[in-house]
């Protein structure tokens, strides 16, 4: 309960809003996909073309298993952080869990320049992210505490929400837990 967990598509905001969050809370900050960087020298699109996606997945999760061990942290996922079963059992039994989500036209519009996400390297973003939404949408929303637009309010707004939807939360597990 005690780590809060970012999950949603590429593009809704998990690692900035995640950064926010951390500092308002003065907790550790960890975005998954960063760690893996780092542990592997080399970007996220590197890792896709030499491993594939399955290679990046496995990577993943254990990436969200060693984080997870760390009590107290903020964690910004990747988007497909949902898919292994056994990461949606790692998030939900380890902390509070929230859904950013948006339209896909802003998302469409936020990644407009990327380079950094393979997945959107394709003929048609628009088409991929609504495949994805459609695949991963029951998946996020199994996992999920509580879910927000990250696109309709400032981000100011979304942090502000967020932390009192983790209090209300913190509180209503401490009191069933005395
Ligand atoms: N609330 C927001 N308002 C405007 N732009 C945002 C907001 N949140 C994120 N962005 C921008 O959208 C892009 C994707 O954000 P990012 O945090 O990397 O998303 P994710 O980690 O979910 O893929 C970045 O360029 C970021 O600056
Ligand atoms: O949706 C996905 O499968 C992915 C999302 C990316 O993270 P962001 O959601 O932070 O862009 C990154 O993990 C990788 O490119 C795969
Ligand atoms: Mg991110």
């Amino acid at each position: 309960m005690e780590n809060i967990y970012l999950i949603g598509l590429m593009g809704v905001g998990k690692t900035t809003i995640g950064k926010q969050l951390a500092k308002a809370l003065q907790r550790p900050f960890y975005d998954s996909d960063k760690v893996i960087e780092d542990c592997m020298g080399v970007d996220i699109p590197t890792i896709f073309s030499y491993e594939g996606e399955e290679g990046f997945r496995v990577r993943e999760q254990a990436a969200i298993e060693q984080l997870s061990a760390i009590p107290g942290i903020v964690m910004a996922t990747g988007g497909g952080a949902v898919i292994k079963p056994e990461n949606r059992e790692v998030l939900k039994s380890n902390g509070f869990v929230v859904y950013l989500h948006c339209s896909i036209d802003k998302i469409l519009y936020r990644t407009r320049h990327d380079t950094q996400r393979p997945l959107l390297r394709t003929d048609n973003p628009r088409q991929r992210l609504q495949d994805l939404l459609a695949q991963r949408d029951p998946l996020y929303m199994e996992c999920a505490d509580f879910k927000i637009d990250s696109g309709a309010l400032p981000g100011k707004t979304v942090v502000k929400t967020i932390l009192q939807q983790y209090q209300a939360a913190l509180e209503r597990h401490e009191s069933i837990a005395s």
